[in-house]
């Protein structure tokens, strides 16, 4: 038994849980007009609902008792106080300081890092307003009129994601474009319809070793250098990294590198410079806007008590379903066409965090740790896998996220969209009996064999669990409070699990063997360090790519 496992809060969780497990949503609400009320929580006009989860107070009372056990806010402390909770990288973890918007000092190894942060993004304002004005030229003259980042992972999925939620902010003479996947394909179709007198390309890598990008990147400086020859490279290329050694090798002037620091975890960066692409679509102040939104909640993450604390709560529902009710993924489903790399996004935020099997000591789990994170923005997720979730075998608990107000009003295709979050969510937990079933049929005209046949297809045994995420507005504000909630939730998780939820060692070794494979692959020596499986495919690809006799 671990340390998590024999604790009294858990011990309890564990008895407790059978006795949920037998309870309906149908029979909570019913037992408990305000249930709307006793579970749901607002943050400006962020409303969190969470009474339509298999829960009572007692739920929350043993899961908050576990939250204080295992030291959520010891460990959170820790976290803002700059200390070294990234133990296997022996880093601090700071991306709440990149938008620490106090006048407080955040220190790590005694030193205050606010005003390097301060300085990087007053680069970055600056630059964006000479790239936006038209004041920055190419070689030949030219305004910028696109931007592609070469990145990938967290120097790609959250600009990105970030990019589209806040197109309605977006100017139209100045686009922003995505390479990450190493599969040419990527940067071909994105090039194919650029021209380099306008085309400004950030490589972002934390690193500036990652394969992919560093291969994208040089592919786009000959594509751009082809054209406009070696000395446009300093009008048309600007780094974003933490390894100036690199950026200065790569042939990119260190003048125009954008900084970050090792303290800032790849899946956390949004806020750094790698948030240049979304400073040059949107500007500045938006950009200062999303950093305010999530300084928000910030400050509410470390200030609000436990039973009325966002992420905490969140954080201690994913413990709940995973670790006790059985549940092995989470949706997101946002009902929100400008969110609809969210769930991508959090793919990496989450999975790359959480998915760990030992201990901060090294030691294994006995529990389960992160779930599988997916989804689909809604309305589409309903006519492809919402089937699944509704009569299906597995339990999905999942997020809706949700604006009052569209950012592109049309006609009434918002209340319809409104109109199915909150139907799915409805009938998610409360389904259809076997008694409404048959009444229904039977008001069809539907009687004897056939109606009997129908009855168990058509019932919805409803109880499946949902989170309902409510704002006004898909502002930057807005957004950012979203992504630091996220973040904080998984934080809770980790902190809970008792892993490091800020290294990614499992990551390595593809990487690893990807380099030893591909001489493998550009040799026609036969291939024997390998399994059978791996030396044949190899030995079959390179049989693929031989001429045609
Ligand atoms: O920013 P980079 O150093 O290029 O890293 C890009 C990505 O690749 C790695 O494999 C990690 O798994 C990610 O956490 C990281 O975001």
């Amino acid at each position: 038994m671990t340390t998590l496992t024999a604790l009294p809060a858990w011990q309890a969780l564990q008895a407790h849980s059978a006795a949920v497990r037998s309870l309906h949503l149908r029979e909570l609400f019913a037992q408990d007009p305000e249930r709307f009320n006793r579970f749901s929580i607002r943050l400006g006009d962020l409303l969190l609902d969470y009474s339509k989860h298999r829960i009572t107070a007692e739920t929350m009372m043993l899961l908050l008792d576990l939250a204080r056990q295992a030291d959520v806010e010891g460990w959170r402390n820790r976290m803002f106080a700059g200390e070294k909770i990234n133990t296997t990288e022996n880093r601090a973890v700071l991306h709440v300081a990149l938008r620490n918007r106090s006048d407080q000092p955040i220190m790590v190894d005694g030193a205050d890092v606010m005003p390097g942060v301060m300085a990087v993004l007053e680069r970055m304002r600056q630059f964006s307003e000479r790239v936006r004005s038209g004041e920055w030229r190419g070689a030949t003259g030219e305004i910028m009129t696109d931007v592609v980042n070469i990145g990938i992972g967290g120097s790609d999925l959250g600009p990105l994601m970030v990019c589209e939620a806040l197109k309605p902010y977006q100017r139209t003479d100045l686009r922003p474009h995505f390479v990450s996947n190493v599969d040419a394909a990527h940067l071909t179709h994105t090039l194919a319809h650029l021209d380099p007198a306008r085309t400004l390309f950030i490589v972002a890598s934390k690193t500036f070793t990652t394969q992919e990008t560093m291969t994208n990147a040089a592919s786009a400086r000959v594509w751009l250098t082809g054209a406009l020859g070696e000395e446009a490279v300093a009008k048309h290329f600007v780094a974003v990294s933490t390894n100036a050694a690199e950026v200065a090798r790569f042939g990119i002037d260190t003048a125009n590198m954008f900084e970050f620091w090792d303290w800032v975890g790849g899946r956390y960066s949004v806020w750094s410079a790698v948030g240049l692409p979304i400073v040059l679509a949107v500007g500045f102040d938006r950009f200062r806007e999303l950093l305010e939104g999530a300084h928000e909640m910030d400050r509410h993450f470390r200030t609000a008590p436990l039973d009325q604390n966002l992420p905490v709560i969140m954080g201690l529902l994913g413990i709940w379903y995973r670790n006790f009710l059985g549940a092995s993924s989470l949706a997101l489903l946002p009902y929100d066409q400008h969110l609809h790399r969210f769930a991508a996004y959090f793919q990496q935020g989450d999975m790359e965090s959480n998915g760990k099997s030992v201990q901060r000591d090294g030691s294994r789990v006995d529990y389960a740790t992160g779930p599988i994170i997916w989804g689909e923005p809604g309305t589409n997720g309903q006519h492809a896998f919402f089937q699944l979730l509704h009569q299906g075998t597995e339990l999905i608990p999942a997020d809706f996220l949700a604006a009052a107000e569209s950012q592109t009003p049309l006609g009434d295709h918002h209340e319809k969209l409104l109109a199915n979050f909150l139907a799915q969510t409805e009938a998610l937990a409360f389904g259809k009996t076997e008694s409404e079933v048959k009444a229904e049929l039977q008001k069809r005209g539907l009687s004897g064999e056939a109606r009997e046949a129908l009855v168990p297809h058509r019932i919805f045994e409803g109880n499946r669990p949902t989170t309902s995420i409510l704002y006004r507005k898909l502002t930057p504000h807005r957004l950012g409070s979203l992504i630091a909630l996220y973040e904080h939730k998984i934080f809770v998780q980790g902190a809970i699990w008792g892993i490091n939820s800020f290294d990614q060692w499992g990551v390595e070794l593809g990487k690893e063997l990807a380099s030893r494979i591909l001489p493998e692959l550009q040799s026609d020596k036969p291939v024997t360090s390998h399994d059978s499986s791996t030396n044949g495919l190899i030995e079959y690809i390179r049989h693929l790519r031989q001429p045609l006799q």
